[in-house]
């Protein structure tokens, strides 16, 4: 099954499937069959032309998600289409709309599509906060990070000064297009698990971030209201375990060689890509790598990379 996300002007199009359809009634990215003997780009290019009357120029791949329903099992292919000819209409009576991605959580879409709803809202590049001497230069990097466009930061210890979460979480809230950029903060930066909820419900746009070791051994569910949830993994038991607190997209690493995680299994593009292909989540390929890479990131399954220098 290819699907698409189409993009033009920060608005993606999304379809409602016919009632009498499986899933019928639900919103989905529009898309088709492969036919045999066809390309997964080819059969979206031929599907978006005979549901939506466009021509797909280019496409690129975004996330591979497998889902058993109770009665069929999908392989949804999803590729990302910014670059297309034509005005994108319902050509079989089908209802439709441009929405922008943070409006994709207000529609109804079949159970699979969760981590697709992700890697639509979720950038190519994840950026990991740096030490810094004091507060006000640490908002400074950070600041900088945003003006040059990157829309979701790991925010983590050590900070390289000593601050209170609740003065941090003002300062970055207080931060020039603060309001555009997914946050994700270290657990470690909250001494009291019992109290993130409380200060991360100021934000719709803050998250809990899990470093992995909170993933080995006995892992205990994050409490509600915590928002989006991300982890750090370096092996398929730790992915599972994210999975298992309800991580929505995981940093993966080494991928390539670097000081920093010398201690652990360097992956490799190609270990990189497999264990993608059984997670069902939005992947950041994370070590040794820099801004060039996200199109390899891509290539073989990940959302894009994860940079704590270079951002
Ligand atoms: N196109 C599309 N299909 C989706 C999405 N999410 C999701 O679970 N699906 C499922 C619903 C269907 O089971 C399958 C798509 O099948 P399809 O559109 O090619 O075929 P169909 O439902 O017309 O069914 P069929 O009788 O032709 O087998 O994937 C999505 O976002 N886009």
């Amino acid at each position: 099954m290819a699907a698409a996300v189409i993009r033009r002007g920060g608005q993606i199009f999304v379809a409602r499937r016919p009632a009498h359809l499986h899933m019928g009634g639900l919103w989905e990215f529009p898309g088709g069959k492969v036919e045999p003997g066809e390309s997964v780009q080819d059969a979206l290019a031929r599907e978006l032309t005979e549901e939506l009357g466009i021509q797909v120029h280019t496409s690129s791949p975004l996330i591979q998600v497998p889902y058993d329903y109770p009665d069929k099992s999908v392989l949804l292919d999803v590729w990302e289409v910014n670059d297309f000819g034509g005005e994108p209409a319902g050509l079989e009576g089908q209802e439709t709309r441009w929405v922008t991605p943070s409006a994709l959580g207000s529609l109804e879409f079949p159970a699979a599509n969760k981590p697709i709803v992700d890697a639509a809202c979720l950038p190519p590049v994840c950026a990991i906060s740096r030490p810094a001497e004091s507060l006000q230069a640490w908002l400074a990097d950070l600041q900088a990070g945003v003006m040059r466009g990157v829309r979701l930061f790991v925010l983590r210890p050590p900070l390289g000064f000593s601050a209170e979460p609740e003065q941090l979480l003002k300062a970055v809230g207080s931060l020039t297009h603060a309001r555009e950029v997914q946050w994700q903060w270290h657990r470690d930066l909250f001494a009291n698990a019992g109290a993130m909820p409380a200060l991360l419900a100021g934000a719709s746009n803050y998250g809990v971030h899990l470093p992995s070791t909170a993933l080995s051994g006995p892992c205990e569910a994050l409490p509600e209201g915590v928002g989006l949830i991300s982890a750090s993994c370096h092996s398929l038991a730790e992915m599972q375990a994210a999975k298992a607190v309800h991580a929505r997209f995981l940093l993966l690493s080494p991928v390539a060689e670097t000081k920093q995680y010398a201690s652990h299994q360097l992956l490799g593009w190609s270990a990189f890509a497999d264990w993608v292909a059984g997670c069902q989540l939005p992947v950041y390929g994370l070590g040794g790598l820099s801004l060039g890479d996200v199109a390899q990131a891509r290539a073989h399954g990940g959302q894009g990379i994860a940079l704590q220098r270079g951002w």
